[in-house]
């Protein structure tokens, strides 16, 4: 099976191209030569790919930025995602949309299903809110994965900057009212592989449309951080005390959910795919990057 993917160095697209292996040839396709806000290099690239199957990984993620460059996020995750989206059906592939929990407001106080209603609190947010929907209204064969709290041993993410802060700090105020699912990028690909796979032989209905994809189990910024200190520490740095504090004292220009929780029952009933528990999985990214 071939798999495009866009984007060349965003931690999903390492992750895949990392656990393609024998089970499916990813070609990533980023800038220059695909620009998600250019329709026309999006529709170029897709059809030279000659693929089984898009995934839509690429993506505005800089998520505080946005706020200030709600025009810039909305060319590269609404209108981009629709151009994935319209080539996609042009060529008649499915096709596989990464999204975020950032599309609700955090007031629930359970995991959000795929059916509560969206409330996006940010510009990120809304432009990914945007993207999901131009990909659905695009395109019949769209699977929409809403993921969260995403980390890898690529590219920028919270777990490599703890690392990195623990080098020198022997303190760190970490926020510990806002609860999700910490979830690897290298799970993510394991699971779009398998979400793939089926999808380009399954014609069922069922297989289509928004799913929730996260770690299993919750937590907050600050129990994530701990597992990571209390990780390291077990493969020799010294310990990390965290300072359990309150989001009004960590302000950022975006204001972020405080329950990002996400209900994968919905997936795991489809397709019979589940995440691994997010411990082990920091577990694994921890010893990755702390040989
Ligand atoms: N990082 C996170 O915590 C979360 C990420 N997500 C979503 O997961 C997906 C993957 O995220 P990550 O791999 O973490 O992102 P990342 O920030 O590691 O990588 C994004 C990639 O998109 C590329 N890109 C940006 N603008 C582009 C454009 N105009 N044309 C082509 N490529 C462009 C970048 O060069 C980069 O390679 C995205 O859809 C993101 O919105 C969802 C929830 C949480």
């Amino acid at each position: 099976m071939r798999i495009a993917v866009t984007g060349l160095q965003g931690q999903v697209v390492a992750s895949l191209l990392e656990r393609g292996g024998s089970r499916a040839q990813i070609i990533a396709l980023g800038r220059p030569q695909l620009d998600l806000s250019d329709a026309s290099s999006v529709s170029a690239a897709l059809e030279t790919a000659r693929c089984d199957v898009i995934v839509n990984a690429a993506a505005y993620t800089a998520v505080d930025k946005a706020e200030s460059d709600e025009d810039g996020a909305m060319r590269v995750n609404a209108a981009g995602a629709g151009h994935v989206a319209r080539s996609a059906a042009a060529l008649g592939v499915p096709v596989l949309h990464i999204s975020t929990d950032y599309v609700f407001d955090g007031a629930l106080e359970r995991p959000y299903r795929e059916d509560d209603a969206t409330g996006p609190t940010g510009a990120y947010g809304r432009s990914k809110l945007e993207g999901e929907q131009r990909v659905l209204a695009a395109h019949p064969d769209a699977v929409v994965l809403r993921t969260a709290w995403v980390y890898s041993p690529f590219g920028a993410n919270f777990l490599k900057t703890m690392l990195r802060l623990g080098e020198t700090r022997e303190e760190l105020g970490v926020v510990a009212d806002q609860i999700g699912n910490p979830t690897s990028a290298l799970d993510i690909a394991d699971a779009v592989l398998e979400i793939a796979t089926r999808i380009v032989v399954d014609p069922s209905p069922a297989l289509r449309g928004v799913f929730h994809m996260t770690g299993q189990g919750e937590a907050s910024w600050a129990d994530f951080a701990e597992e990571i200190f209390g990780q390291a520490q077990r493969r020799g740095r010294k310990p990390v005390r965290i300072n359990r504090i309150a989001t009004a004292d960590y302000p950022t220009p975006a204001r972020r959910p405080a329950n990002s929780r996400l209900d994968n029952s919905k997936l795991r009933q489809a397709y019979g795919v589940i995440l691994p528990q997010w411990r082990d999985s920091v577990s694994d990214c921890v010893a990755r990057l702390l040989p």
